[in-house]
C-alpha cells in the first residue's frame, strides 16, 4: 500500500553532512508522506544514524533543508528507548511532559496514572502504568516510549523516527510494535524506520530507501523489493560497484551434535552451580571446550546479565565456579582475563570500549594493563600490523586505526569489539548481543570468526535476543525464564518455535 496522497510531511533537501576527511551524508533527499511508512537501510557507517541526527538537531548539516509541512511535529524513538527503568510507565510519561520534576514523589498520581493508561491504550491492551518500567516486557517498554514520543504535542500532522528500535526485541515483540506502528500510519503519521532487519524493513515498509557510503543509491516501493534485491543495493552489487562489504564468508556448517546433555564428554573450560547475581537466581553452566552454547530469554529473564556475571562484571555469587576444573573465587574482569576468559559485551557505549582511544588502542587494549612504561611502548609495528589486519578482516570502516573510536559508527564499534575478544583465541569467551546493529556481510563474518575460536578449542558463551542466530551458531540453547534457566535446547527440539515458546513459559 502506498500513500503518496497529496504534500509530504517531510522533505528532505541535499542534505550534506562532512566529518574531518568524509563525506557522511552526500546530498540526501527524501520525502515522507502522510501515513507512509518509509525504511532507511544500509550497511554500518553508511549515513543512516547522521541523517536522524541532523533531523533531531543533534547535528547541523553542511548544506542542504528540511521541510515540515504546516502544522507538523517530528518525533524520535531511539534504539534504547531513553526510559527510566525505576521510574514507571506514568512517571515516565509525565517526565516528557515537563510535570514530573518535583511531582515525581506521590508514587501514585492517580490523574497521571489514567493519563498514561489513556496513552498506551491506544496501542493495545492496557498494562499496569504504575509499576517500574524495567518490569514491563520489551514490547510494553517500546509502547511506553511511543506513546512518549507523542504525547503532549498538538500538531495536526506528525513523523516519527524510529532509529533501530527492535534491535533488543523477541519476533513477537516485534510485532506488537509494528501493529502500533501500522496504527499510527493508518492514522496519517509518517514514520521513518532505520533498521538492519531486512525481513522486518521488508514486512512493514511501503517505501525503501537505501544509503550507501552517505549516497542515496534507492528509493523504492516496497512492493517492488525483494531480499536479493535490497542486499544488492546495500552492498552496491546491484548496481555494479565494486562490492565493499566483508569476504562473505558463510555461517558455519550445522555443528555436528555432541554428547547427550547432562554427560560431561570432556572436562568443562567454565563450570558454574547455583549462580545468584542481577536478574540471574540461580544458574547450572556447564561450557566444555568447542561448544558454542546460546542463553535466550526475553529481556528481564537474566538472559542479559549471563556473560557479564560469568566474566566477573557485577556482583554475583556461585556454590561452585570452576575455571578448567579449577575453583575461581576472587572473580574481576582482570582476573578473568588473566584466566583467559574473554568478554564482548552488547552495551558497547558503556562497557565495551575506552572512547576517548583510538581504534587500535580499543584492539589492543586488554595488554594495556600488563604493559609497563608509556603508549610508545605498545606502538610496536607489530601491533600496527595487527590492528590493520583486524579492521579489514572485520571491514570496519573507515580504516583508519588511529581515529578516536568514539567517531565510528555504532556497528563499527561493534565490529571492534567483537575482534578484540576474537583476536586472542581465549579459553572461553563470552558474549552479549554479538551482532546487534551489525550489517549483513560482517554477521557473515562475526559467525566464522566465533565458528574458527570453537573450532580451536574456546568454550563460547553467546547470549542473544536473535532467535535465528542462535539456531545458526550453538550446539544448544539455555532458555532462561525468571532468572533461571527453564529449559535447555539442542538437536530437532531447538527450534525458533521452541526457543520462543520455552522463553516465554507457553506449553
Ligand atoms: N562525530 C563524528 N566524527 C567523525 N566521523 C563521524 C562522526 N559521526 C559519524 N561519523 C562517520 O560518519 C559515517 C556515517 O556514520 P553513521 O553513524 O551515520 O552510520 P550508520 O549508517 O548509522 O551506521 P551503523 O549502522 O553502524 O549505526 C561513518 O563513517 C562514521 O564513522
Amino acid at each position: 500500500m502506498t500513500h503518496e496522497i497529496g504534500e509530504p510531511l517531510l522533505r528532505v533537501r541535499g542534505m550534506l553532512k562532512m566529518f574531518p576527511g568524509l563525506v557522511a551524508l552526500d546530498r540526501v533527499s527524501l520525502d515522507v508522506h502522510p501515513g507512509e511508512i518509509v525504511s532507511v537501510v544500509g550497511q554500518n557507517g553508511s549515513g543512516k544514524s547522521t541523517l536522524v541526527k541532523i533531523l533531531a538537531g543533534v547535528y547541523a548539516a553542511d548544506g542542504g533543508r528540511v521541510e515540515l509541512a504546516e502544522g507538523t511535529g517530528l518525533h524520535f524513538i531511539h534504539q534504547d528507548l531513553a526510559l527510566v527503568p525505576e521510574l514507571s510507565a506514568a512517571e515516565n510519561l509525565a517526565l516528557m511532559r515537563g510535570t514530573g520534576a518535583g511531582g515525581l514523589a506521590p508514587f501514585h498520581d492517580r490523574r497521571r496514572s489514567a493519563r498514561a493508561r489513556e496513552l498506551v491504550a491506544r496501542f493495545g491492551p492496557v498494562f499496569d502504568v504504575d509499576v517500574p518500567v524495567r518490569t514491563l516486557t520489551p514490547a510494553q517498554r517500546a509502547v511506553v516510549a511511543i506513546s512518549r514520543a507523542l504525547d503532549g504535542w498538538t500538531h495536526s500532522a506528525n513523523v516519527l523516527l524510529l532509529d533501530e528500535p527492535t534491535e533488543s526485541l523477541h519476533r513477537s515483540e516485534v510485532d506488537v510494535l509494528f501493529e502500533a506502528v501500522r496504527r499510527l500510519a493508518a492514522d496519517g503519521t509518517g514514520i521513518v524506520f532505520v533498521s538492519h532487519r531486512l525481513d522486518e524493513v521488508l514486512g512493514l515498509s511501503d517505501r525503501i530507501v537505501v544509503l550507501r557510503d552517505g549516497h542515496k543509491v534507492a528509493d523504492e516501493p516496497a512492493h517492488e523489493v525483494d531480499e536479493t534485491r535490497l542486499i544488492g543495493f546495500i552492498t552496491g552489487a546491484e548496481d555494479g560497484a565494486t562490492v565493499r562489504t566483508a569476504p562473505v564468508v558463510s555461517p558455519p556448517e550445522p555443528r555436528e551434535e555432541r554428547a547427550g546433555d547432562g554427560a560431561p564428554a570432556s572436562p568443562t573450560a567454565l563450570s558454574v552451580r547455583g549462580l545468584h547475581g542481577a536478574s540471574v537466581e540461580g544458574l547450572d553452566l556447564d561450557l566444555r571446550p568447542g561448544e558454542i552454547v546460546g542463553v535466550a530469554g526475553v529481556l528481564g529473564s537474566g538472559r542479559e546479565a549471563v556473560p557479564s556475571l560469568l566474566y566477573g562484571a557485577g556482583e554475583a555469587s556461585a556454590d561452585i565456579f570452576d575455571v578448567s576444573g579449577q575453583p575461581y573465587a576472587d572473580r574481576s574482569p582482570a582476573a578473568s582475563l588473566g584466566r583467559g576468559i574473554a568478554f564482548a559485551p552488547g552495551d558497547r557505549a558503556h562497557l565495551g570500549i575506552v572512547r576517548e582511544f583510538t581504534a587500535r588502542e580499543n584492539l589492543t587494549l586488554p595488554q594495556l594493563g600488563t604493559v609497563t612504561g608509556g603508549l610508545g611502548r605498545i606502538l610496536s609495528r607489530r601491533e600496527r600490523a595487527e590492528s590493520d589486519r583486524l579492521l579489514t578482516e572485520y571491514d570496519v570502516r573507515p580504516h583508519r586505526a588511529e581515529q578516536r573510536i568514539s567517531l565510528f559508527s555504532g556497528g563499527n564499534q561493534q565490529k571492534i569489539v567483537l575482534a578484540r575478544a576474537l583476536r586472542d583465541r581465549p579459553r572461553v569467551l563470552l558474549l552479549d548481543e554479538p551482532t546487534q546493529g551489525v550489517d549483513v556481510g560482517a554477521k557473515a563474518t562475526i559467525y566464522a570468526a566465533i565458528g574458527r575460536a570453537a573450532a580451536d578449542g574456546t568454550a563460547v558463551l553467546v547470549s542473544s535476543s536473535d532467535a535465528k542466530e542462535l539456531l545458526a551458531i550453538c550446539d544448544r540453547v539455555v532458555v532462561m525464564r525468571d532468572g533461571r534457566a527453564a529449559a535447555v535446547l539442542q538437536g530437532d527440539d531447538l527450534t525458533e518455535h521452541r526457543l520462543i515458546a520455552e522463553g516465554y513459559g507457553l506449553p
